[in-house]
């Protein structure tokens, strides 16, 4: 709504999607990495026929951190920023957490260093992404949070489609 009562072209269309919180309407595809504590997946949200990417945390594996992943996953969802990744829901599957989010179609940039510059990146697009990096990172101390666990390679990347 504008200030003077009228509607905002567009604002619907701004709108953050909605997903649902039933593992039925997501169809698992292939694995395309894994964490410490997390198999990640690209899927179907069925609904919209729509790529996202679903992370399943083990939860017995997690063992007293449940409440922390759980926190992680609430700030995930709160997110708004284009260098960091949200959240759009996260709900418990049996004995994992499932958290879905935006689906990163060229993968990590170690993932596109082996495959397309096996010799390591150059220095710009290093600086390049550091910057990104670090606007991400400020925006999360903006919002009274700290990463703690920042690995550039691992940094993903999007490609709008
Ligand atoms: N949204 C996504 N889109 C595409 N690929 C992803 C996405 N999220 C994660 N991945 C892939 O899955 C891998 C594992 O992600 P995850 O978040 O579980 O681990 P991590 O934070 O890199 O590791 P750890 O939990 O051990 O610190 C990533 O390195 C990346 O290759």
């Amino acid at each position: 709504m504008g200030r003077n009562g009228s509607i905002k072209r567009g604002a619907a269309a701004a709108a953050p999607p909605s997903f649902t919180v039933n593992p039925a309407d997501y169809r698992l595809m292939e694995e395309v990495g894994y964490g410490a504590h997390a198999v990640v997946y690209r899927a179907l949200f069925l609904p919209r026929n729509q790529t996202v990417a679903v992370k399943c945390l083990d939860l017995d594996q997690l063992n007293n951190n449940i409440d922390e992943v759980q926190r992680e996953a609430q700030i995930m969802s709160l997110i708004d920023h284009p260098n960091v990744i949200r959240a759009y829901c996260s709900f418990v599957v049996e004995h994992s957490l499932w958290v879905i989010m935006p689906f990163m179609t060229e993968g990590s940039c170690l993932h596109l260093m082996k495959i397309a510059y096996p010799e390591g990146f150059e220095e710009p697009v290093i600086a390049s992404i550091l910057k990104e990096t670090l606007k991400a990172l400020e925006y999360l101390h903006r919002q009274g949070q700290i990463h703690r666990d920042i690995k550039l390679v691992t940094s993903l990347l999007i490609v709008l489609v």
